[in-house]
């Protein structure tokens, strides 16, 4: 499935302006369809059940969850209760609850019947800054890239990817996958080994979706084949998002990135963590006082794809199953972070 253009806004109000649209992840690549989220209900649901996913548009979209709760009713107890619950929605990806933050700093202040109006300026005010943002760490990780191919100018940069933190996880260009776009704008020839990232997979669907709408080259590989493609001198740079790094640069990102990270490391590898500050978190002093999102077991014990006439699970096993959904890289592994501000080495 392609898209027309090469990357899109994955977030936008409705038309009549009193919802959100988004795309159904679940759906992707085999299904492009646009869902409008009209109530803050129906946002919490869509975090929850990662219709939509990936640290900045759970924010994103909580955010003008909340302003969607407040246009029906802009009372004190209706604000309490609604970042609550959307707060609760995923426990990891930090940008949740600095998005709530905002709104509800934006509002908190104001006679009731501005807040819908005020929450709704700050939700997409969010969408425009995150959007500028990715954008930016796209422009110092296109420097970063452009150093990177010229010390072997004669063949393609190998970058490595884990999950999907492309624009489908953000509001455009992505954190990690921007310095990729750019760089394939510019000409350099880049190839993305896409992990699949086992159990949703976002790496061979979401991922591998977006390289392709963007022509960038790339090659889905099993979660586990990483290691011996750096030993082969196959990868030149390893580059994955966050839902958070916490005070002393430790990365929680999605399962599997540690084990990435410990064969770049033994591998002479960098390894680049691109984000932008929304997803810092100097509250938590490190990656053990991180909640880890423990997700449904059927999620590994069932497979989900095409089938005529939609959508169909098998089952693979009836054996218990654990699904703990994130996992730390502790800071000493991190080559550097990507930033709007530039690229940040780090210290540990
Ligand atoms: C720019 S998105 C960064 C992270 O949120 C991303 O790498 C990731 O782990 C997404 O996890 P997901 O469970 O799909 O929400």
């Amino acid at each position: 499935m392609i898209l027309e253009g090469q990357h899109r806004r994955s977030i936008a109000r409705t038309a009549d302006g009193k919802g959100v649209r988004i795309l159904d992840q679940r759906l992707l690549p085999w299904e492009v369809r646009w869902v409008e989220l009209r109530s803050a209900e129906a946002a919490a649901v869509a975090i929850h059940e990662m219709w939509t996913r990936g640290a900045p548009m759970i924010g994103a979209t909580a955010a003008y969850g909340l302003a969607m709760a407040l246009a029906d009713d802009p009372g004190d107890a209706s604000l309490s209760r609604t970042y609550q619950a959307l707060l609760a929605t995923r426990p990891t990806a930090v940008n949740l609850r600095w998005a709530l933050d905002e709104v509800r700093t934006a509002v908190a202040a104001l006679p009731e019947p501005q807040r819908a109006d005020a929450a709704f300026a700050r939700a997409g005010a969010i969408c425009e800054e995150d959007a500028a943002l990715c954008r930016a760490i796209g422009e110092h990780g296109l420097a970063l890239l452009r150093t990177l191919h010229a010390a072997n100018p004669d063949r393609p940069l190998n970058i490595l990817t884990h999950c999907n933190a492309g624009w489908l996880a953000t509001v455009d260009y992505g954190t990690a996958t921007a310095p990729i776009y750019l760089a394939h704008d510019a000409g350099i020839p880049v190839h993305v080994w896409v992990d699949e990232t086992r159990p949703r997979n976002q790496g061979a669907l979401l991922t591998a979706f977006e390289l392709a709408n963007h022509g960038v080259a790339h090659t889905v590989i099993a979660d586990n084949a990483g290691g011996l493609l750096m030993m082969q001198g196959k990868v030149d740079a390893v580059i994955v998002g966050t839902d958070r790094v916490t005070a002393n640069g430790d990365v929680c990102n999605k399962i599997g990135t540690y084990l990435k990270a410990l064969a770049a490391a033994d591998n002479n590898v960098p390894f680049y963590v691109a984000l932008p500050y929304t997803t810092f978190d100097p509250a938590t002093p490190t990656g053990a006082d991180v909640p880890i999102e423990e997700r449904a077991p059927e999620e590994l014990t069932r497979l989900t794809g095409p089938a005529a006439g939609g959508m169909a699970t098998v089952k693979i096993t009836d054996s218990p199953a654990a699904n703990p959904a994130f996992d730390v890289t502790p800071a000493r592994l991190v080559t550097g972070y990507i930033t709007e501000r530039g690229v940040l080495v780090s210290v540990s």
